[in-house]
């Protein structure tokens, strides 16, 4: 690489111009992110990766997990050393598919990078910079777990990146951390091409099929609380971990299996789409029961709803309005509310009868808002911000 890897280049500028001439000759770049470590993210971006290369397509995968790169393990590659020419490095080649990961920048596998902030994203500047990628279909970046320096960086190097799939397990220990992914990709303006909920159930070795070990559903519940769309679910599999451990993608070694069809169906919208998009999400309507301008805690009783009109691809609000409230009659809202084309309430509480009418009219409720103003709440719902509490049901 044309400087020391571990020291940040010093011409800001021209490291930009280079990165941008790089990134133009890649038409589709994603970035795989989680919340959490191990649920899976670099088994998701190598097989991803894989699939498209397998498809014909050109793709590179960019391996920026600074303190624990596993593609070279994963691909088989150990630490294949690499190759420079005059301000330039060459990407390892595994078919058509071009490889460049921090893992190759030692000769030892155990030794530990320790770099600060700086130093990482001149790391990831030189990755984008001074990699021979050439023209690319895709380049799939593997980030780290969390929302630090590395994923920060991607995202503040590459212009116009496609977007991001992130991975989560689904039990709430991991959903409570990849939440925080989502609202790092809605603050950053990251499209969010997709959730995938993976090691969700078990596939039993014997005969393939998927029993349900823990609680699955987390990733997709996530997806429909964010209003994202959900990739699909991957059970544990023994035969993915062998995979990885062996350096061989799974999608390709053991492309029988029913575990590596679902791979496949959670891999598809990237091979179908010559632009993966964002996929449409409905229009949307959200009712408040409101009181002087606040969301009022006595859903059962209130006096006035706010509804409010939200554009699904700029997440603003684009109509407010207050109605009257009908009399109050059990089982009245739910048909009344749908009527109005609400698909979200939120309120500060509801009996358990009233949310299982509301569900049976498509309409999802959040219970345990604060009584604020219909905008701040809508606002946060919309930035994965807003905060619940206990339902203060008022039956
Ligand atoms: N569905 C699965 N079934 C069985 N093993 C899996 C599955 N998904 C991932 N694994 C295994 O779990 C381990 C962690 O996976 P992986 O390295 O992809 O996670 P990660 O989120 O990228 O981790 P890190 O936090 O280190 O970046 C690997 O050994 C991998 O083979």
């Amino acid at each position: 690489m044309s400087e020391c890897a571990a020291h940040p280049p010093v011409n800001p500028e021209e490291d930009q111009k280079k990165i941008n001439a790089r990134m133009a000759q890649v038409k589709h770049k994603i970035c795989v992110l989680s919340g959490k470590g191990g649920v899976g993210k670099s088994t998701v971006a190598v097989n991803l990766a894989t699939a498209l290369a397998d498809a014909g397509k050109q793709v590179g995968l960019l391996d920026i997990d600074i303190h624990g790169p596993s593609v070279p393990t994963m691909l088989g590659l150990g630490t294949t050393p690499l190759v420079s020419n005059a301000d330039s490095v060459d990407p390892i080649h595994v078919g058509n598919l071009k490889v460049m990961s921090v893992g190759f920048l030692s000769q030892n596998e155990d030794e530990a990078f320790i770099w600060r902030g700086p130093m990482k994203m001149g790391v990831i500047k030189q990755f984008l910079g001074d990699v021979e990628w050439g023209e690319l279909d895709y380049l799939i970046v593997d980030c780290p777990p969390g929302t630090g320096d590395e994923p920060l960086s991607i995202c503040q190097l590459i212009e116009e990146p496609d977007g991001a799939v992130i991975v989560t397990t689904p039990q709430q220990v991991a959903t409570v951390d990849v939440r925080k992914s989502l609202t790092f990709c809605n603050k950053l303006s990251m499209p969010v091409l997709g959730i995938v909920e993976n090691m969700s159930g078990f596939a039993c070795p014997k005969c393939g099929e998927v029993v349900e070990i823990f609680n699955t559903g987390g990733g997709e519940k996530m997806a429909a609380d964010f209003r994202v769309p959900f990739l699909g679910k991957l059970p544990i599999d023994p035969a993915i971990g062998k995979a990885c451990d062996a350096g061989l993608p799974f999608i390709q070694s053991h492309a029988a299996t029913e575990t590596a069809h679902m791979l496949r169906e959670i891999i598809r919208p990237f091979l179908e789409t010559d632009k993966p998009q964002p996929k449409e999400t409905e229009t949307m309507k959200i009712a408040i029961p409101t009181a002087d301008g606040k969301l009022n805690l006595h859903f059962g009783h209130c006096a006035a709803f706010t509804l409010l009109d939200i554009d699904p691809g700029s997440k603003t609000i684009t109509a407010s309005t207050e109605i009257e409230a009908p009399p109050h009659e059990p089982g009245l809202l739910p048909p009344w509310l749908a009527e109005r084309g609400v698909n979200l309430i939120i309120a500060g509480g509801m009996g358990q009868r009233a949310q299982s009418l509301f569900t049976a009219q498509n309409i999802e409720v959040i219970v345990g808002a604060p009584s604020e103003t219909p905008e701040t709440l809508v606002k946060a719902y919309m930035a994965g911000a807003l905060e619940t509490g206990t339902n203060a049901c008022d039956h």
